[in-house]
């Protein structure tokens, strides 16, 4: 069981604190408040609020927010809802608990962006022990065929001075469609290896350890120590962070130590989802989240967006206000049948479930385009 949350969050907020000497408080319910900025440290939570509350283009369903939490009542407890379904249900994820592991995690983070293609019917695949896998899942195919071929892909040593022609062979895809932004993903491999080995003596573990047990404390480590994660943008005037890699980095940690020794996380709540382009699809799929008819021709069209474009910021602000929307929901239901469910009910496991469901649920939603966007972020 982890400790209780106060501790870590207090000596959090106390560097927070510090570092900017007066942190403006958000109060955004009874249990949660959060401080709102250190110096270029955004709460991805307040700047979620602060674009729904000002979204021209992408409309929240309160009602499609209410549907949804209801029919997640009875999933809470199901594999697919659970911190177990990460090793469970994905065979490509590792099954141990080992500093081995926790490095292959931060390596495939590291890389988790940018698998859509132009044609859903001819993309990058990768095969790997007989099973063809696509998308997110081509690159953790990759990862372990290289770690079965004896490459050492998840060491820093190795990464930190790959070639470019040693990147290619890795990720290599196994249709004439390479895995996209592969020169980006060979600079981001050696900038990173470099930057683990140079502080932090080449393991993610040294983060982990770092971090203190608070998911706050190692999202700040990372978003400071790693500028590729810096997934930020300006909107109305005000910077806001959506920290995708970042926090599903933290989130994967969690999951891959299994909430448990120096991966007991006890304020993990105050993660979000991960703001990439599928978990928009399937909030409009499921009438959470409702697009102006300008945006929707415009993803029809298939209209390339630029990161920090304006109705990009909205998409992706208001996916992660709506999850939280459900969250609050969820826990009300919850609340009303005496329950206290804070500690099955979290963000990221709202998040897995989602994106879960979105990979399962491909064919019902092709009608709903993703937002096209080349990037290093998600
Ligand atoms: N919000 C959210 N985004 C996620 C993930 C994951 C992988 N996590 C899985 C692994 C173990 C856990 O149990 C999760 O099931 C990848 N992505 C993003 O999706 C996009 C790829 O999509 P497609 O082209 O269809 O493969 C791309 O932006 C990638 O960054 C997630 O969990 N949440």
């Amino acid at each position: 069981m982890c400790r209780p949350l106060l501790p870590e969050l207090a000596a959090f907020l106390v560097s927070c604190v510090g570092s900017r000497g007066h942190p403006q408080w958000h109060h955004a319910g009874p249990a949660r408040c959060r401080c709102r900025a250190m110096e270029g440290f955004l709460f991805p939570k307040d700047s979620a609020k602060f674009i729904a509350e000002n979204s021209k283009d992408v409309l929240i369903e309160e009602e499609g927010v209410r549907k949804v939490a209801e029919t997640l009542f009875d999933k809470v407890s199901a594999k697919e809802f659970s911190l177990a379904g990460w090793k469970s249900l994905h065979e490509l994820n590792p099954q141990a608990v080992s500093d081995d592991a926790v490095n292959w995690v931060f390596l495939a983070d590291t890389l988790n962006f940018s698998f859509w293609s132009e044609h859903e019917d001819h993309k990058c695949l990768v095969k790997y022990r007989g099973k063809m896998y696509s998308g997110y899942w081509s690159l953790c195919a990759a990862i372990n065929r290289a770690l079965d071929d004896g490459i050492p892909i998840t060491s820093a040593a190795y990464y930190a001075t790959m070639t470019l022609e040693q990147v290619r062979h890795v990720f290599r895809s196994d249709t004439d469609v390479p895995m996209p932004l592969i020169e980006e993903r060979h600079r981001i491999l050696n900038e990173t290896g470099t930057i683990l080995l140079e502080k932090f003596g080449g393991s993610f573990v040294s983060c982990v350890k770092m971090s203190e047990k608070s998911a706050l404390k190692l999202l700040r480590i990372i978003i400071e120590n790693f500028p590729s994660y810096r997934d930020e943008a300006t909107f109305k005037g005000k910077k806001v962070a959506f920290y995708k890699r970042a926090q599903i980095l933290v989130a994967d940690t969690w999951s891959v130590l299994e909430g448990k020794g120096d991966g007991c996380f006890s304020d993990i709540s105050n993660l979000t989802i991960f703001a990439d382009y599928r978990i928009p699809q399937v909030l409009v799929h499921l009438g959470v989240m409702k697009y102006s008819n300008e945006l929707m021709k415009k993803l029809h069209e298939g209209v390339m967006f630029q990161t920090g474009d304006q109705q990009e910021v909205e998409i992706r602000g208001c996916s992660i206000w709506c999850c939280e929307l459900i969250c609050d929901h969820l826990l009300q239901l919850y609340k009303k049948k005496g329950q206290n469910m804070r500690e099955r009910i979290n963000s990221v496991l709202l998040d897995y479930y989602l994106w879960d469901y979105a990979r399962d649920h491909r064919e019902d939603m092709k009608e709903i385009p993703i937002h096209r966007v080349r990037c290093i972020y998600y």
